[in-house]
């Protein structure tokens, strides 16, 4: 038995079987070109008898690949196998996947066809194949709820038609990993001539199983390939996760023993097209490729890492195209986090005791940010958090105006040093037209670096936007945050907070002076 798996994607056809996750020509043609690169072995492009817009994206993608095989479903009748022919011709190298379903149920219910008219009709469409290419592969649908004896007899039979590939899916996802490693080994058994041909899974995730059940098939059952789709698209659950099997068969290459030609530094590039494509987000815990698969956000793990990587992380970032690991400061974070991202900053702390004051302010700013910047690290060990009795500028009152077509104008009044001001300007949005109003009272010549908004509470149009303002003067950076419900309040909130902290930073260094 070889020592090969081979990587059948299946993103363009089952997983454009995903209610809404429908693709135009072209986005076929961008994630067949990544897979390519990923190096997949087979592309599933697609079902060519399904409508002509699917045979011409399925061409298309047969023109262009040189590296992969190309292959089309099929149902098990002549007009859809010439009909994937036709698609195909074009490839280099290509395959028709021919199917039929042998359980009672989808035979008596579905097809309304008698086991031997299935089995009779399974080896004529094998045949009709054969002659167009050599590599077919076929597809006992609902393999896995068949009952075994007739299974072996439609495989043997199908492989004495010339099927190169055998096909054994688990279409409604009812499998259990033990079991369903037995049942391929099983069969497998009960065919003679199982040698002749690949034996490949096919499983589905409505019970959250479909990695596990295909590498138990691969384990166990002595399956060779695996049809996968990236982030685990597919009909209802979806299927197989590709990244998470492939990453899988590479991290615990001491117990499957075999060799998968996938270029997994595409992974993320991969991941990324098809969220994007199809509208899907990936969820931030999902293994390999979720935002969280390589994030580390409590100090005991942070620490582990920085000390030795492999105390919390079996794979590496880079292994699936990330720059690297991310270590996430917030509120569960511990001194030797805090202390490396310091490091990288450039900053150099004199001594201990200034470290654990800067983390003790860090630690409070954490409880209420749920996200620490680099640029929040800065500005809190730059001593420049201005108590409300600093405050020089204070914001009394805002007004805005903007309505679609017209430039937006703000009014601001605030207070400078005691004296109240009042100022006006317009702007491109209103964000724009009330710091411009400010600025043109204050004028402190300050560059802003950055300005961000961040919904503090999440998951309603009530929440309170945060806004980070960053200024740079005379070499001085500074942040300013704000907040309120109102955006606009907020952004001038985090303006003239900022210019507190120039104005306090100033004040400083001519009282030193
Ligand atoms: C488990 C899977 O993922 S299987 C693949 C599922 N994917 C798809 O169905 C997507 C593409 N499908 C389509 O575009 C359409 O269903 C088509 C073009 C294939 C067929 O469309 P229609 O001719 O209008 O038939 P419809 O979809 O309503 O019904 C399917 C017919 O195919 C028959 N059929 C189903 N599977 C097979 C098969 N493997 N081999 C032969 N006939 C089959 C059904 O019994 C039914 O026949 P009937 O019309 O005599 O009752
Ligand atoms: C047609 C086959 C391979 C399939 O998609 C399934 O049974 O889920």
């Amino acid at each position: 038995m070889t020592d090969k798996l081979i990587i059948f994607d299946t993103t363009l056809r089952d997983g454009e079987q995903s209610p809404g996750a429908s693709m135009t020509r072209e986005e076929k043609l961008r994630i067949a070109r990544q897979l390519e690169r990923l190096k997949v072995d087979v592309i599933e492009a697609g079902f060519a008898a399904s409508s002509n817009g699917d045979f011409e994206a399925i061409k298309a993608i047969a023109d262009i690949i040189k590296d992969s095989t190309v292959c089309s479903l099929a149902r098990a009748n002549d007009r859809d196998i010439s009909r994937a022919a036709d698609a195909l011709r074009g490839a280099n190298a290509w395959r028709i996947h021919t199917f039929i379903a042998t359980s009672a149920l989808h035979m008596e219910k579905k097809l309304r066809m008698s086991p031997e008219q299935v089995l009779e009709q399974a080896k004529a469409s094998v045949r009709f194949a054969r002659n167009l290419t050599a590599d077919v592969e076929f597809s006992a649908e609902d393999g896995y709820r068949s009952e075994i004896d007739f299974l072996a007899r439609v495989c043997e039979a199908v492989i004495n038609e010339g099927a190169t590939t055998i096909n054994i899916p688990d279409t409604v996802g009812y499998a259990i990993p033990e079991l369903y490693g037995n049942f391929i080994r099983t069969l497998r058994e009960k065919v003679p001539n199982s040698d002749k041909a690949i034996w490949s899974v096919h499983c589905h995730n409505d019970l959250g199983m479909a990695v596990a059940n295909s590498l138990a098939g691969v384990k166990i059952g002595g399956a060779r390939q695996i049809e996968c789709t990236i982030n685990g698209l597919g009909e209802r659950a979806g299927n197989c996760a590709m990244e998470e099997v492939v990453m899988a068969v590479k991290t615990r290459r001491d117990y499957f023993g075999l060799d998968v030609g996938i270029d997994t530094q595409q992974i993320m590039s991969g991941s990324r097209l098809v969220s994007q494509t199809t509208g899907f987000v990936v969820q931030p815990n999902k293994a390999v490729v979720g935002a969280n698969a390589f994030a580390h956000a409590s100090g005991i793990h942070q620490d582990g890492v920085l000390k030795a990587r492999d105390t919390y992380e079996i794979m590496r970032a880079e292994d699936v195209g990330l720059s690297a690991n991310k270590i996430v400061l917030g509120k569960l974070s511990g001194r030797n986090a805090f202390k490396q991202r310091l490091q990288e900053l450039g900053i150099d702390l004199d001594s201990e005791a200034e470290i654990n004051a800067a983390f003790a302010k860090f630690k409070e700013l954490a409880d209420r940010k749920s996200e620490i910047f680099d640029e929040d690290i800065i500005a809190l060990v730059g001593d420049d958090s201005v108590t409300s009795e600093q405050e020089h500028f204070r914001l009394q009152s805002l007004s805005q105006r903007s309505e679609t077509g017209e430039r937006p104008q703000a009014e601001v009044v605030f207070s400078a040093g005691g004296a109240e001001h009042r100022a006006s300007s317009d702007g491109n949005g209103p964000v724009d037209a009330s710091l411009k109003a400010i600025e043109s009272v204050v004028q402190s010549g300050a560059e802003l670096l950055l300005y961000s908004v961040n919904a503090i509470t999440s998951g309603s149009t009530e929440s309170q936007g945060e806004v980070t303002v960053r200024l740079q003067h005379g070499g001085r950076v500074v942040n300013g945050v704000g907040s309120d419900p109102d955006i606009v309040v907020a952004s001038a909130k985090a303006y003239l907070s900022a210019l507190n902290k120039l104005q306090s930073k100033a004040e400083k260094v001519a009282a030193q002076g």
